[in-house]
C-alpha cells in the first residue's frame, strides 16, 4: 500500500467517513469508552492483532474504561497516509463488537 503523505483535504475526506476520528497533533486520533476496565483491555489485545496483521502499529493508552488510538506512518516521516487510515477502519469494524462507544 502507499505510503505517500495525504494531503489535508485527503485527510478530512477520510475523516468524513470515520466517526469519531480527529486529527490530533498530525495523527489520527479516536477515543472508546467501554464497559469495563476488562473490556477496555481485551479490545487493546483485540487491537493489536490487527496491527500485527496490518503491520502497522498506533500508540494505544488504556485508561481505567477507555482506549485511545494515535497513529500516523513512520517511515512517511510521521505524515498520514493510507496505511493509517486503513488502521482506523480496522479499528471502527471491530469496536461494535466490544461495545465501545
Ligand atoms: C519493520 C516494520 O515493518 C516497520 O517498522 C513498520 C511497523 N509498524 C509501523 N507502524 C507505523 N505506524 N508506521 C510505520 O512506519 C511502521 N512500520
Amino acid at each position: 500500500m502507499a505510503v505517500e503523505p495525504l494531503s489535508q483535504k485527503e485527510i478530512e475526506d477520510r475523516l468524513a467517513e470515520l466517526p469519531g476520528w480527529s486529527l490530533s497533533e498530525g495523527r489520527l486520533t479516536r477515543s472508546f469508552r467501554l464497559g469495563s476496565h476488562f473490556a477496555a483491555t481485551a479490545m487493546v489485545v483485540h487491537i493489536a492483532q490487527v496491527q500485527e496483521e496490518l503491520n502497522h502499529h498506533s500508540d494505544l493508552t488504556l485508561g481505567y474504561n477507555t482506549v485511545s488510538v494515535s497513529v500516523h506512518t513512520h517511515s512517511a516521516g510521521g505524515a498520514v497516509t493510507e496505511k493509517d487510515v486503513e488502521l482506523a477502519r480496522r479499528v471502527q469494524e471491530l469496536a461494535p463488537g466490544h461495545r465501545a462507544s
